[in-house]
């Protein structure tokens, strides 16, 4: 597993609102769509591509194209739907799968309550969408499923990171061909499995169903 932290001004900036507790919703999911396409031009740097001919008004030239299969895009219900707009404005063409996956507070297992992709994945790149990598539980069960049905190439990309997830994902993922792209890896989860300084609940924040 590779991990990527994206380190840019406009990234930190971003950033540092969406941990503001006084930033509201609407205002949270803007940052986060703009936060997210930051993030997508860096983690699609190996996207692959085709050369083909192309033909300006000048001269025939050589360009670039998206190749088939085209990339997968999945975001984790509920809160990566929140960075599904952001990522499809940069891979317009991409197919979208969906994958609903809630964790228990109290014991911080996750659990799939939904999906919706293609059975076959072979020699798919795939996109993974979630604002929040804590304990690491969603990714690797998430991930697992997608290396399972024969992709061949995952990139995680989320907005913050806790080093202990971090360490679970490498260990759990060792030799996978997985790369994590986020904005920012914090300092630590802290009893209840949050991160701090983190954002609080992404979902709630998102969603405007916090207190
Ligand atoms: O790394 P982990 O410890 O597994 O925690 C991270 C997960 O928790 C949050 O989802 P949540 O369960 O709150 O679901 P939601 O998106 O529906 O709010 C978050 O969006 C991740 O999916
Ligand atoms: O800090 C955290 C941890 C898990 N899920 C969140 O939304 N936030
Ligand atoms: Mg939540």
């Amino acid at each position: 597993m590779r991990l990527h932290v994206v380190d840019h001004p406009l990234v930190a900036h971003k950033l540092s609102t969406l941990r503001d507790e006084r930033t509201d919703s609407p205002t949270f999911r803007r940052l986060t769509d703009e936060l997210v396409t930051l993030l997508a031009y860096e983690a699609t740097r190996d996207v692959r591509t085709d050369a083909v001919e192309i033909t300006t008004p000048v001269a025939v030239t050589q360009g670039t194209r998206l190749s088939y299969p085209r990339p997968l895009v999945v975001p984790i219900l509920r809160a990566g739907l929140g960075m599904l707009d952001g990522m499809t404005r940069l891979l317009p063409t991409a197919e979208v799968g969906f994958l609903g996956m809630v964790r228990n507070e109290e014991t911080l297992e996750a659990s799939t309550y939904a999906t919706r992709m293609p059975d076959d994945l072979s020699g798919r790149q795939v996109y993974v969408l979630d604002p929040m990598l804590a304990t690491g539980g969603t990714l690797v069960a998430a991930i697992r499923m997608l290396l399972d049905r024969g992709a061949t190439d995952v990139t995680a990309v989320v907005l913050l990171a806790a080093p202990e997830g971090v360490a679970v994902m490498e260990r759990e993922l060792a030799g996978q061909p997985v790369t994590v792209v986020t904005a920012a890896v914090d300092e630590r989860l802290n009893e209840n499995g949050y991160i701090v300084p983190g954002l609080g609940d992404a979902g709630d924040r998102l969603y405007g169903t916090a207190g």
